[in-house]
């Protein structure tokens, strides 16, 4: 199949080979590490304590449940945002809207929660259909870019992402072909992005601390950090769901089986795994050390919030009182770089933020296994990796404006160390 003249792409992910093992890869290592989290000896690295059988990962009642809760959350964003914001404009000059009602639908959605559990509800019954719950989930998700990818044929050339349009099958299944596919109002990669996945996450936490109160009595400390931390990080997300819309997800990356995968699978499943740790290996958490926990999430939060919004404010209205003060560069495209402030520290520090609570998420299990750290590396090296493929893209717009700012902000995630 030809590719669209221009929208040629450098090839990523080790390309069609890369995408095509990391499409067997990334489901096989969700549903290990789900294995693991619930076996004795929780362990990363090494088989799972058991294989299990079709029996114990297809269930249709769970495909229902996983239905309905797409369903739910589908119904929510088309529900009247309080605000409809305009995504960056496109390259036939278009710009689309998008409904500003994240922070909505995760209140709602918690409303209805706590209404079943004073129904009866058994959500603690959530935790033990995980395994099922990934299984089905990850189909759902090869079917879901399936279609992607039929409806990218019908799609204008000015539609089609950069990235995914190699013209062979494997690597723009997996990048995605269609920047923005939709069914009218309904974007399918800014819903997958930031609801049923994320919102997902933080209820198999709750339903992991409940099904904890139903064996021990009550939470464990550990358990409630975990829960409190990132439930912060998802309602952080949603309350500022409209930056999300400057990300390279939405602006640059099509909607194809890594993205959908991501949203879908991984960030409920494998974001969740410091609870489903603590579940099955209680872990004692005395004060002073919860404390110190709290504060390093923090200290973590504060960089993660501050550098984002000063970056986000900036770019909304660089006359703000907020930003006043700060240095910044030109550039050939009228757009100016923060050079001072938080992206004067590092020019990522974002990221910063965001790895010292990925830290603070995996201590409250303890030290006595690897396992609950998972995220905390999978996470430096995604980061890592898109701090890489944001410097390309930066280069590619701003050239010698970036050189000048990566002379005058050497370091890129981690200040005088990386
Ligand atoms: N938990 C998770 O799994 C993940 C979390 N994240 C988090 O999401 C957040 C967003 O990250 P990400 O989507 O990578 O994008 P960023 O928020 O880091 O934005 C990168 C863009 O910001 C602009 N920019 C960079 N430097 C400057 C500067 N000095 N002055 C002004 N603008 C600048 C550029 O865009 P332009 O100039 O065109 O505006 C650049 O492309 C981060 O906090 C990250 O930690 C991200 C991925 C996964
Ligand atoms: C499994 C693959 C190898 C990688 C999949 C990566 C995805 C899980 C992430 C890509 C960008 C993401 C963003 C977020 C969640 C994870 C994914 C989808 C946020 C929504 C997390 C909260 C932040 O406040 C904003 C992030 C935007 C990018």
């Amino acid at each position: 199949m030809a590719s669209p003249q221009g929208l040629k792409a450098p090839l990523e992910f080790g390309g069609p080979l890369g995408a095509a093992a990391l499409m067997l890869l990334l489901p096989a290592t969700a549903l290990h590490l789900l294995l693991a989290a619930r076996s004795g000896p929780a362990r990363l690295l090494g088989p799972p304590a058991h294989l299990p059988g079709l029996s114990e990962l297809w269930n249709p009642r769970v495909l229902l449940l996983l239905l309905t809760w797409l369903g739910l959350q589908a119904a929510l964003y088309l529900l009247p945002a309080r605000k409809v914001a305009e995504g960056l404009e496109l390259k036939d000059k278009s710009r689309l809207r998008y409904p500003i009602n994240g922070f909505q639908a995760l209140m709602l959605t918690a409303l209805l929660v706590g209404l079943g559990i004073s129904a009866g509800l058994p959500l603690g019954a959530l935790s033990e259909v995980l395994l099922p719950l990934a299984f089905v989930a990850t189909l759902t998700t090869f079917i879901f870019s399936f279609l992607l990818y039929m409806k990218a044929q019908v799609a204008p050339a000015s539609g089609l992402a950069p990235g995914g349009n190699s013209g062979n099958l494997i690597y723009d299944f997996f990048m995605g072909r269609e920047l923005n596919p939709r069914i009218g109002f309904f974007d399918f990669k800014y819903f997958c992005e930031l609801r049923p996945g994320l919102i997902g996450w933080v209820l198999i936490n709750l339903a992991l601390l409940l099904q904890e109160t139903e064996l021990r009595g009550s939470p464990s400390l550990a358990m409630w950090l975990v829960n409190g931390f990132q439930l912060l990080y998802v309602g952080d997300a949603l309350w500022y769901e409209e930056a999300v819309l400057t990300t390279m997800d939405i602006t640059h990356d099509g909607f194809g089986f890594m993205l959908a995968f991501g949203d879908l699978v991984w960030v409920p499943f494998t974001y969740s795994l410091q609870a489903q740790f603590l579940l099955y290996h209680p872990q004692p958490l005395g004060l002073p050390r919860a404390l110190l926990i709290c504060f390093i999430n923090a200290v973590g939060y504060y960089i993660f919030r501050g550098a984002n919004s000063q970056k986000n404010t900036f770019r909304q209205n660089p006359s703000d009182p907020s930003i006043a003060g700060l240095e910044t560069i030109p550039t050939a495209t009228g757009k100016r770089l923060l050079v001072s402030g938080w992206w004067g520290m590092v020019r990522h520090p974002n990221y910063l933020g965001d790895l010292i609570m990925a830290l603070a998420w995996s201590l409250p299990c303890g030290v006595s296994h690897l396992l609950p750290y998972f995220y905390f590396f999978y996470f430096a090296a995604l980061l890592v990796h898109r701090e890489a493929r944001d410097e390309l893209q930066c280069l590619q717009k701003y050239g010698r404006a970036w050189h000048e700012y990566c002379q005058r902000v050497p370091y890129r995630i981690v200040p005088y160390i990386y």
